[in-house]
């Protein structure tokens, strides 16, 4: 299940505002400053209708001399000059701010992200935290540089523009304003109608980034199974709701602009009629008459652009909106109130009583955990059996504390886990999936993620190259050492393609390098085949001694490495012993052991095991 749409109608442009007003309290003078400067360049663009006034009524009549008309031609010039030049201090003003404050949203929206917990991401479809994190940014910044700078200044430039027409005749003033009425109503009108369509729109764009990330990451299986054509379709369907929706769009706002843009002209019409009958009757000099229609060629301008920019501000309100939405999402994992420190982590882990169900669990359903009480000792081997689907995962997730427990605790060397400040249980208890990830990174970068590096490191320790070298030499991974540029070699999503087993030894190093008090491996050799299953094994049993393991086991030989065995039942640890222990006396662990699955085969590492006797031959020859 995906969350998209967290409608939150009805919300206003001005609370949208406050939400916003941290990030734009720093930046507030230069907006301001740049709000100056357009408002100024449109002071003076309607400054020039005046000087052609004086012009007709003054040097353009008879019997004046051409002087005055070169010093008015002289001013226009100016004044056109200084405008441009106005126009351009306002981007100067509030380019950086605004692309600063985008690039620090963006970084806090991805630090929040990233501290969400697993549950949130669960929920979230990856195309929409994809859309609020790249183009909802872009419509702030651009509204921030733009849209609200502009929507003030055309506003107050109709406001003076209007005025000044007023002074010059209310009767053609009166007719003008005639023609803001109705567009003042069709405008609420508007704003609710588009609002809403704005909202789906940028919904719908965001679901359908996230049918195309899902389709990339899933494009083996849709062509394993030659369902392309499927996912063309539904992909088809979704791009051809969201045109609809954009078209909706589109229509809505040429309406609008239709109406903005042919009531002004028509009343301007209308006002040419009166106006040449006004200046027949000597009531309306030339002049006026001329600079009225001017001035009214200067308003057209911002009252043409009032649409697009009332259009610029709802979606930029329903960004702010959808940003908010992730922002304002309450962080479930959370650093301890009283943190505590552990001077020397010896790693015994207990579970006491733990239960937990997730968030979405139907009521009635029993939980996945329903009273695990379990206790490994300091640097033992546990392996953890049980059915497909018994919760051996959710079990795991709960000790680096990817999901809290519903009730219980699970306390390292007697502390409860929530009580550990997140990064230092993170370095104590390191982990490995079945499902490996692995980053657009180099084998080097990926395998030191999370490993302390030098100066960390105290007197004595391993290099970074050491602490390398021995993670690819544990989980059997040296076949890295044949890619093109070595452990320099770009892997993972950009990089080169590795087999699932390559990835599992990677991902199983960058595990053991961390040196971690507590191992976590959720089933991280199920796609290894036996032999490079054993070598890995007895690598791990060396270097890890003294390092308390949790090894989620589907195959007897995972079993078989472990000191100890719990077997999992129901949602409670139902027996704990020794393999051969629990072999003698427990019917379910015999059932769970003859139903676990055949060996896979890691066709590479074949490869690789051929490669590496047929050089071996050629070194003996
Ligand atoms: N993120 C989740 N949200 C809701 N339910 C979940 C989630 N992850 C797992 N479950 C459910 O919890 C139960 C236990 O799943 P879990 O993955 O822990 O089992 P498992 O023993 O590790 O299975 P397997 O051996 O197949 O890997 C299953 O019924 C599963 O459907």
């Amino acid at each position: 299940m995906t969350e998209t749409a967290n409608h939150t109608e009805g919300t206003t442009l001005l609370a949208s505002l406050k939400k916003l007003s941290p990030q734009l309290k720093p930046i507030i003078w230069p907006l301001i400053w740049g709000l100056l400067s357009a408002l100024a360049a449109s002071v003076v663009a309607l400054m020039i209708p005046q000087v052609y006034r004086v012009l007709v009524n003054t040097a353009l009549q008879p019997g004046n001399g051409t002087g005055g008309l070169w010093v008015g031609v002289g001013v226009v010039l100016g004044l056109g000059i200084v405008e441009a030049g106005l126009i351009a201090l306002r981007r100067q003003f509030v380019i950086v701010p605004a692309t600063t404050v985008e690039t620090k949203m963006r970084t806090s929206f991805y630090r929040h992200l990233q501290q969400l917990a697993v549950e949130f991401h669960d929920r979230w479809g990856s195309g929409q935290l994809l859309s609020r994190a790249m183009s909802d940014l872009n419509f702030m910044r651009r509204w921030m540089a733009f849209g609200a700078i502009m929507l003030v200044v055309t506003s107050l430039t109709v406001v003076i523009g209007v005025s000044l027409m007023f002074s010059m005749s209310w009767q053609l003033g009166l007719i003008f304003m005639a023609a803001a009425v109705p567009i003042v109503i069709f405008g609420f009108r508007f704003r609710r109608a588009y609002s809403r369509v704005s909202r789906r729109s940028q919904d719908q764009a965001g679901d359908l980034a996230t049918a195309v990330e899902e389709s990339v990451h899933g494009i083996r299986v849709l062509k394993a199974f030659g369902r392309g054509r499927e996912a063309l379709d539904a992909f088809a369907e979704q791009a051809q709701e969201l045109q609809s929706t954009e078209i909706l769009k589109a229509r809505s706002l040429a309406v609008f602009s239709l109406v903005v843009t042919l009531l002004p002209e028509l009343a301007l019409g209308a006002g040419l009629v009166v106006g040449i009958l006004l200046v027949s009757a000597g009531s309306l000099d030339v002049g006026a008459l001329v600079a009225f229609f001017a001035t009214a060629a200067v308003v057209a301008g911002p009252v043409e652009s009032m649409g697009p920019l009332m259009a610029m501000t709802l979606a930029a309100k329903t960004a702010i909106q959808r940003h908010f939405e992730v922002v304002d999402s309450v962080n479930t994992i959370t650093e301890p109130l009283v943190p505590q420190k552990l001077s020397d982590v010896r790693g015994e882990l207990v579970f006491h009583n733990v239960h937990f169900r997730y968030p979405d669990t139907a009521d009635g359903v029993p939980d996945v955990l329903n009273g695990i009480d379990l206790t490994l000792r300091a640097g033992e081997t546990m392996a953890l059996v049980g059915v497909t689907g018994c919760g051996k995962s959710t079990l795991l997730s709960l000790v680096p504390r990817l999901f809290d427990v519903t009730s219980g605790s699970i306390t390292l060397d007697g502390t409860d886990v929530r009580s550990l400040p997140l990064n230092d249980l993170r370095s104590y208890v390191s982990v490995a999936f079945e499902d490996t990830t692995l980053f657009s990174n180099s084998v080097r970068e990926n395998v030191l993620l999370g490993a302390v590096l030098p100066p960390a490191l105290s007197a004595g320790s391993l290099s970074a190259d050491g602490v390398l070298a021995q993670a690819l030499d544990t989980a059997q991974a040296d076949f890295v050492h044949m890619l093109p540029q070595g452990v320099d070699t770009l892997i993972g999503e950009e990089g080169l393609s590795l087999s699932g087993g390559q990835r599992q030894r990677i991902a199983l190093a960058r595990a053991i390098a961390v040196h971690p008090a507590v191992l976590v491996l959720d089933d991280p050799l199920s796609a290894l085949d036996v032999n490079t299953e054993e070598r890995v094994e007895a690598r791990l049993r060396k270097v890890l001694e003294g390092t308390t393991t949790l090894i989620v086991a589907h195959r007897p030989s995972t079993v078989s490495m472990a000191d100890r065995v719990a077997l999992l039942q129901d949602g409670r640890i139902a027996a704990v012993g020794t393999h051969s222990e629990l072999l003698a006396t427990n019917s379910h662990y015999r059932y769970v052991l003859a139903s676990l699955s055949e060996e896979p085969q890691d066709l590479d590492s074949d490869l690789e095991d051929d490669v590496d006797s047929e050089s071996e031959q050629k070194g003996n020859a």
